[in-house]
């Protein structure tokens, strides 16, 4: 917004003693005269002044609106394709819909164009651009640069450890033996078992371990918070990781994209395929792509698409199940390492009876011991805080609303 020029000048009546009469009121008539100029100058300031601000009002108006209206709803995600007279044509993602349509009011349209992604509302108006930085990108994939989960932190699943390393470690620390002895190391690694057992911190151990850096996208999201972008999102994940290497990828409840095809024609479905489709090109396209390497996880093993199982994609299968009773004492050890426990704790006998209890079960139930000492404000957790820990979680399983990860369904 231009700055307004300066007020007109007051003007100065100037008086010589020795004047006429009549060069006095000649003086006194001119005067009057640039009095009246000045006025009416100011006049037409004022009015200008005041349609300014009633522009500006409007404007702040309009703002409040669309941010009120960007806070409430939610938008579908569409790529501008042209900019015409009549007014903007977008694509709106999943379905590949082409709508002419508007920009909402106070949009500056001329920050935007065609190859821009944007926000549509329910009747395809343009809400706002979206910038990189606020770009799905980001928000879709966890980046850790050097995850800090150690091997030692894992327990009850020694053996799976020692396949991921060898899946996953060796061609990454040790590209030249796979070349010496002429075979092409595994491309993906999937892990699959009940929910809680450590499948996230596998991932993320081994790639502290081999100094990689991690990423992480959830394969539900993909589906249910991105609608529409899951195929570019994949594509921008290889992407992102092929900046990064040494990487791991990890992605997470793969099922939601890797599903066998259901008979359904629906667009959601369709989406999903496209997903998976692009997934699987990546993944083909994954020998020249250097020190990239991809782990996946699921619940539900039953569900997927033999595709993603074929040699060259997920060909290592590695179960992650349920620790057994040595796995619960292990995982009791580290979860209780660093906290201030009484002599009187017997974790064997504690192992003894979390039958079906998950590594992120044994989790909650040492915080929620720790929570019973607090309530007591008690420094030391005693046997007794594990047992009414235990007594809590068993029942907060019955009735069915549990924090309890391992029991919740699953199927694999
Ligand atoms: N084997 C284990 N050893 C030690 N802690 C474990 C183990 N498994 C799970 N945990 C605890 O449970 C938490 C969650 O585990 P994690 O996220 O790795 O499970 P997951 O198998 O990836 O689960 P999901 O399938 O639900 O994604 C961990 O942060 C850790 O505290």
């Amino acid at each position: 917004m231009s700055r307004s020029p300066s007020l007109p000048e007051r003007p100065h009546l100037d008086l010589d003693p020795d004047m006429s009469d009549a060069e006095r009121l000649s003086a006194l008539r001119q005067h009057v005269e640039r009095m009246i100029e000045v006025n009416r100058e100011l006049d037409e300031r004022l009015e200008s002044a005041d349609e300014q601000h009633a522009e500006l009002v409007e404007e702040v108006e309009q703002m409040k609106a669309r941010n009120e209206a960007l806070k409430t709803a939610s938008y579908y995600i569409a790529t501008v394709e042209e900019l015409t007279d009549d007014g903007v044509i977008i694509k709106q993602h999943g379905n590949n819909q082409e709508v002419l349509t508007d920009f909402a009011p106070g949009l500056d349209y001329e920050a935007i164009e065609p190859g821009d992604r944007v926000a549509i509302n329910d009747s395809f108006a343009v809400q706002t651009l979206l910038d990189d930085e606020t770009d799905a990108r980001a928000q879709a994939m966890e980046v850790v640069e050097s995850p800090t989960v150690t091997y030692d932190d894992i327990g009850g699943i020694d053996e799976q450890v020692r396949e991921v390393r060898e899946a996953v470690e060796q061609p990454l620390e040790n590209p030249e033996m796979f070349e010496r002895v002429g075979i092409d190391p595994p491309s993906g690694v999937l892990l699959y078992g009940p929910p809680g057992t450590g499948k996230t911190m596998l991932a993320k151990a081994v790639a502290n371990e081999t100094n990689a850096s991690f990423i992480k996208m959830a394969g539900s999201e993909l589906v249910q918070k991105f609608i529409g972008e899951g195929a570019r999102l994949v594509r921008d994940l290889f992407k992102l990781a092929a900046e990064r290497e040494p990487v791991v990828i990890f992605i997470d409840e793969i099922d939601a994209v890797a599903s066998k095809r259901t008979d359904s024609k629906t667009s959601g479905d369709a989406e999903v395929q496209r997903t998976m489709m692009q997934l699987l090109s990546e993944m083909d396209g994954f020998d020249d792509r250097g020190e990239i390497r991809i782990i996946a996880a699921t619940n539900r093993f039953d569900m997927l698409d033999e595709a993603i199982l074929r040699p060259g994609r997920f060909d290592r299968l590695i179960e992650v199940p349920k620790p057994a009773v040595e796995g619960r004492r292990r995982i009791l050890d580290i979860h209780t390492r660093d906290m201030n426990v009484s002599d009187d704790l017997d974790l064997d006998e504690l192992a003894a009876k979390l039958d079906d209890y998950s590594g992120a079960d044994i989790a909650s139930l040492t915080t929620e011991a720790g929570m019973f000492a607090i309530r007591d404000e008690r420094t030391e957790v005693t046997h007794d805080d594990f047992e009414a820990a235990f007594e809590k979680l068993e029942n907060v399983d019955e009735s069915g609303t549990g924090p309890i990860s391992g029991f919740t369904d699953y199927q694999y």
